[in-house]
């Protein structure tokens, strides 16, 4: 399957283009989209005992009327309901007027669990929360308990965002049309998708170049290339040295775990960079991974000049407050003078709750151009208190909002949740749905945090390693599955890197 990810306005222009140039009008690629869709009904619902299509009055319910159509040669049963008034002349009233039946209102849809649905109601063109006739389709398809074929997105999700605009169907199967769109990876549309299917119907690949295609999903091709391969003369400070900062000595895990995916991710050396209250515990858990002391900012700042350090992660367990800030601060020092890689999470984040633009400032401050790259990994809770404004409810979708943020901090935002969306400072975003909900556990992020430490560490670009890491990640906990457990990831990483020149293959060209 293609990673390209167009947004409904994205899609419109697509399909203009490929009405310029041919070989396809616009009834001709809506004869296309209803053909896909009728062949996607018959492939998994031959059984149905009566197929009901839901028309609007855009251009998704002229799919629906081709599809109907289809179906009905076909030979299945077949009832059409339609939204009053297609536009005069336009391609509805053309695959209306070739639709041998007669078509009912919507009200008159009555249908039961052995029949099919047809969601044609809305697609790109949603405009506005779903009411009246429309939102009681919704719930009558619902307690019809009949399965609901979506045609482009499930009516009510929003393409663009993925949110639910006052009420959406939930279907089976998902039947889109050349590239997928936001929200069939954003939750909620997400959830209420289904099985996803991509038809072919006639628009080239080529008109991608021209759109400017600036989002997709989170694959292997996205950042392959930039993931790093020991030197076969290297040793292993040249394979990349990573430091994590560990907390006091009741939260030390959070740090530990930190540092051994990073190490896990082939960073040649760790260290745990421990307050002295916390070396002993820290010690008797320590085996692989190097511990050193690090109570004052500048004997840090002397030791990974020393010791060569190229990436540091501050934040997991480390507690908030005025010390986190000064050594924040400490660490964007070395970014911007030694170019090393830079992860600021969990605590690092909440420590500047009311005042991000000095957090902001301190990663911006100008001066030497070879700084290194610099990525946050907040989840929605700590986004929301470094990004004022942008929080869940606004109204953005997540992508925007990551996008902005990323902007803002002038660093790569790693958004995290079931649908972590990791955006740039120049606009790139990637969405990840490789991942398990087993993740949603203590210390997941933690271990996140190190992975992409320990990759920056190795010299691969911010944004790159914050997507491969969550893939990696994601990986990890698709693996383990139920039962998993924080500590099980680091030991899961090398299966993931062994399986993913596999993985790799099933994201290469996808139709057209
Ligand atoms: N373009 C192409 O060549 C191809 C497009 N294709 C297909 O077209 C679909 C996009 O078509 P589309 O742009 O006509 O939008 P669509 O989703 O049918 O809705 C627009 C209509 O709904 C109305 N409306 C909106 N929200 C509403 C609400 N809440 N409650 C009530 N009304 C509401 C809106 O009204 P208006 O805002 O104008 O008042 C307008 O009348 C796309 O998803 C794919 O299936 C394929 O055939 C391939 C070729
Ligand atoms: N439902 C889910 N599906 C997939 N991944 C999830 C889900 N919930 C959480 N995750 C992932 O698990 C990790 C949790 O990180 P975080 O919230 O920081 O937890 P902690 O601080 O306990 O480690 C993130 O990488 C997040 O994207
Ligand atoms: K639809």
């Amino acid at each position: 399957m293609s990673d390209e990810l167009l947004t409904p306005d994205q899609m419109a222009k697509a399909d203009r283009l490929a009405i310029e140039g041919g070989p396809f009008d616009g009834y001709g690629l809506m004869l296309n989209a209803g053909r896909a869709v009728a062949a996607v009904v018959l492939a998994h619902f031959p059984q149905a005992r009566h197929a009901h299509i839901l028309c609007g009055p855009g251009n998704n319910g002229g799919d629906g009327l081709v599809a109907a159509r289809f179906l009905r040669e076909a030979g299945m049963a077949v009832s059409a309901y339609l939204a009053p008034a297609p536009r005069e002349g336009g391609e509805v009233a053309r695959a209306l007027a070739d639709f041998p039946e007669t078509v009912r209102p919507l009200e008159a849809f009555c249908a039961t669990a052995e029949d099919v649905v047809v969601d044609a109601l809305f697609g790109a063109g949603l405009a506005r929360p779903l009411d009246g006739v429309f939102a009681t389709l919704v719930d009558k398809a619902r307690l019809s308990g009949a399965p609901v074929v979506a045609v482009d997105l499930p009516s009510g999700v929003s393409g663009q965002s993925g949110a639910v605009l006052g009420a959406a169907m939930a279907a089976l199967r998902t039947v889109t049309f050349f590239r997928r769109k936001p929200g069939h990876l954003l939750f909620p549309g997400r959830g209420l998708c289904g099985t996803v299917e991509v038809a072919d119907i006639g628009i080239p690949r080529r008109v991608l170049a021209e759109i400017g295609v600036d989002l997709f999903e989170n694959t292997p091709r996205r950042w392959r290339a930039a993931l790093p391969a020991p030197d076969p003369l290297g040793h292993k400070y040249s394979r990349g040295h990573a430091g994590i900062f560990s907390g006091g000595p009741s939260a030390t895990g959070a740090a530990r775990l930190a540092a051994m995916a990073a190490a896990r991710s082939g960073a040649g050396a760790v260290t745990l960079l421990s307050p002295a209250s916390a070396l002993l515990v820290n010690a008797a858990h320590l085996t692989a991974i190097m511990l050193q002391r690090a109570d004052d900012p500048d004997h840090v700042a002397a030791f990974a000049g020393e010791r060569k350090l190229s990436a540091l992660a501050i934040g997991p367990g480390y507690g908030v407050g005025e010390k986190c800030r000064a050594f924040v601060a400490m660490a964007a020092g070395l970014r911007r003078e030694r170019g090393l890689g830079l992860v600021l999470d969990a605590d690092a984040l909440t420590s500047f709750e009311g005042e991000p633009e000095a957090l902001f400032a301190c990663l911006n401050l100008g001066g030497v151009e070879e700084a290194g790259s610099v990525v946050l990994t907040p989840h929605e809770g700590e986004f929301a208190r470094l990004f004022p404004g942008l929080g869940a409810h606004v109204g953005l979708s997540k992508v925007e909002r990551a996008r902005r943020a990323a902007a803002r901090a002038g660093a790569t935002v790693v958004l995290k949740g079931s649908d972590s969306v990791i955006a740039a400072p120049d606009g790139r975003a990637v969405i990840n749905i490789h991942a398990s909900p087993y993740l949603a556990t203590a210390g997941s992020g933690d271990v996140l945090t190190g992975l992409i430490t320990g990759l920056l560490a190795q010299g691969m670009p911010g944004f790159e390693a914050a997507a491969a890491a969550v893939w990696l990640h994601g990986d990890a906990g698709l693996r383990l599955g139920a039962g998993l457990v924080a500590e099980d990831l680091p030991a899961a990483i090398p299966a993931v890197l062994a399986g993913l020149s596999a993985a790799d293959e099933s994201f290469r060209e996808g139709p057209r």
